[in-house]
């Protein structure tokens, strides 16, 4: 079954003009994505959209097989703490909890990934300490540190480790790496590819940065996807040539 079916979706923000006119875009399980596009042109609006944040004026989103926006308000927030995980630019970490409590609190929101991390490691906190350890967070002193006694590298992996817990049908990560040094990012989206591709996950991550797009199986710019800019941009072609 497709990870992500999204068809002939129209977005705009109230009393603006269409932002995203998108006909077809499809991801498998398992692919790794890198979308990209200039500021402003609809990124983080089609995020929202995917994880039914936002729904679409029309068309439609289907994710592992569901339309989510055929889902009540409170069975779409469900629906998204079971099969989505989240890696957002500001982290969301919450501060006052250790790093093991950061990675279970996404268990805590849904029976579903406290299941899968019970059946697979034996209870959530075993399943944390595999993250944290996968992600160079082994030493049970950085495990139970309070988040803000992290540097902002080592904060930014225990987001992946929370929202890989549970093992999410979809990874969002929108400008994950904003924060972190051209080293720290390599190092980053490397250990992010190998944690979901063990997972057989879906991962879609955004960012400015183009010079990571070798690192993934997929680049795609959003201006390919969006008939709005493909216009646009043809329009301007017409005038220059
Ligand atoms: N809540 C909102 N209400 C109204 N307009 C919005 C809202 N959020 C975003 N927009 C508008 O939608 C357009 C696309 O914004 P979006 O944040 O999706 O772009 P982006 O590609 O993610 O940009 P960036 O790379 O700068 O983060 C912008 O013109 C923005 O002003």
């Amino acid at each position: 079954m497709p990870a992500v079916v999204v068809k002939d979706l129209k977005f705009s923000w109230r009393g603006g003009s269409n932002l995203l006119d998108i006909p077809r875009f499809d991801l498998d399980t398992g692919d790794r994505v890198f979308l990209h596009g200039p500021s402003g042109s609809g990124k983080s609006t089609l995020l929202n959209l995917l994880t039914g944040m936002l729904l679409p004026q029309q068309g439609s989103i289907h994710i592992s097989g569901t339309d989510i926006a055929s889902l009540s308000g409170a069975r779409r927030d469900q629906y998204r703490a079971d099969k989505i995980g989240f890696i957002f630019q500001t982290l969301n970490l919450l501060p006052y909890l250790s790093l093991t409590d950061n990675v279970a609190m996404a268990c805590r929101f849904s029976e579903t990934k406290e299941a899968y991390a019970v059946s697979q490691h034996g209870s959530v906190g075993k399943a944390a300490a595999y993250f944290l350890e996968r992600l160079g967070l082994a030493e049970p002193l950085q495990r139970n540190a309070k988040v803000t006694e992290l540097s902002v590298g080592q904060q930014q992996r225990v987001a992946v480790a929370r929202a890989l817990i549970g093992s999410p049908s979809l990874i969002i990560a929108d400008e994950p790496t904003s924060a972190l040094d051209k080293q720290a990012r390599e190092q980053f989206v490397a250990i992010l590819n190998e944690l979901v591709s063990d997972l057989n996950t879906t991962l879609i991550m955004v960012s400015h940065d183009e010079a990571l797009a070798s690192s993934f199986k997929r680049s795609v710019p959003l201006t390919q996807l969006n008939e709005v800019t493909r216009l646009e941009s043809k329009v301007g072609q017409s005038y220059v040539g």
